[in-house]
């Protein structure tokens, strides 16, 4: 485990000066990654995929846990790093690990490293800045992943995992659970960073659908996200205005709308998943009516 010690020391030695651009915020307590260990469940032979390993203190305590570990990382210092660190503090798990060099943005399934199984969980703390994206994205890029649990800054933890109706629900609420359910799973304090950020960060954990109950392809997705966007882009008005754009016009919002049940004089706020799905469900049909011949 990496302590508060040996977290500086190793930043030093690397002349690392943590960047806000990449969210560096580096936990120097054990007991914090030993608890997200815990709380994310993973039974121990499936392999984990970490999003910006950093120093690498939740990396040892995954490894530790007996998890294969991908770990992804943006920051070319920090990737050629790791493995050292790891071969320093945990040698007998030096062959568990694979690094990629990477942005997990852009992250793809055939970035993925040969000969590990792929990854069955996302265990990370996440760069704040993009930790909402980057979850989605991997989500979709990645269907091997089943679970998810992730450390983000508080009040991203409460809007990932609101409820529809709630003060906090919005589009990364609506867009998460388009892929399973989401959870808050605690708070944790800022002083278990180095450098503290300035907020209080959340656990979530995400559940991917046994099966989902409808098609996660990029094209269907790109489609009710965009339901999604346009009924929060003005999240006061009715449905019937906040989707007349994307719909071409108030009246064809207002069609579509009807055809999928539901009452254009509603807000997107109060609608979950399984709604905006049928909206865009709902759109293709009165787009692109079956032809009566057929
Ligand atoms: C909040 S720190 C967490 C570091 C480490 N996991 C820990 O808990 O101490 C976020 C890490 O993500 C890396 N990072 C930032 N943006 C990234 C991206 N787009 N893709 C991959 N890694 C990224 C940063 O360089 C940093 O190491």
């Amino acid at each position: 485990m990496l302590g508060p010690s040996e977290i500086r020391s190793l930043a030093a030695a690397l002349s690392i000066r943590p960047t806000k651009q990449w969210g560096q915020n580096f936990v120097h307590d054990p007991n914090t990654v030993r608890r997200i260990v815990k709380d994310a469940a993973v039974p121990s032979s499936q392999t984990v995929l970490e999003v910006g390993p950093g120093l690498g203190s939740l990396t040892l305590a995954l490894l530790a846990a007996g998890h294969p570990v991908v770990a992804v990382e943006i920051d070319p210092v920090l990737a050629e790093q790791l493995p050292k660190t790891v071969r320093t503090h945990a040698p007998s798990h030096a062959d568990s690990l694979a690094v990629v060099h990477a942005d997990a943005m852009r992250l793809g399934r055939e970035d993925l490293p040969r000969g590990i199984d792929e990854p069955a969980a996302i265990v990370a703390n996440l760069p704040y800045n993009v930790a909402v994206p980057v979850i989605l994205h991997l989500l979709a890029e990645l269907p091997s992943v089943r679970s998810v649990l992730v450390m983000v800054q508080a009040e991203v933890a409460d809007r990932l995992a609101a409820p529809p109706g709630s003060r906090t629900y919005g589009v990364p609420s609506a867009k998460a659970a388009f892929f399973g359910s989401v959870k808050r799973a605690g708070s944790v304090g800022r002083n278990v960073f180095w450098p503290a950020p300035n907020v209080d960060s959340g656990l979530v954990r995400m559940t991917r659908y046994d099966v989902a109950p409808w098609s996660i392809d990029e094209d269907h997705k790109r489609r009710v996200f965009a339901v999604i966007d346009a009924a929060f882009s003005q999240r006061r008005k009715t449905l019937r205005s906040a989707l007349a754009g994307w719909a071409g016009s108030a009246a064809n919002a207002e069609t579509i709308l009807r055809s999928a049940g539901i009452e254009p004089s509603e807000r997107g706020e109060k609608l979950g998943v399984a709604d905006f799905v049928r909206i865009a469900e709902a759109q293709t049909v009165v787009e692109n009516p079956p032809s009566e011949s057929g």
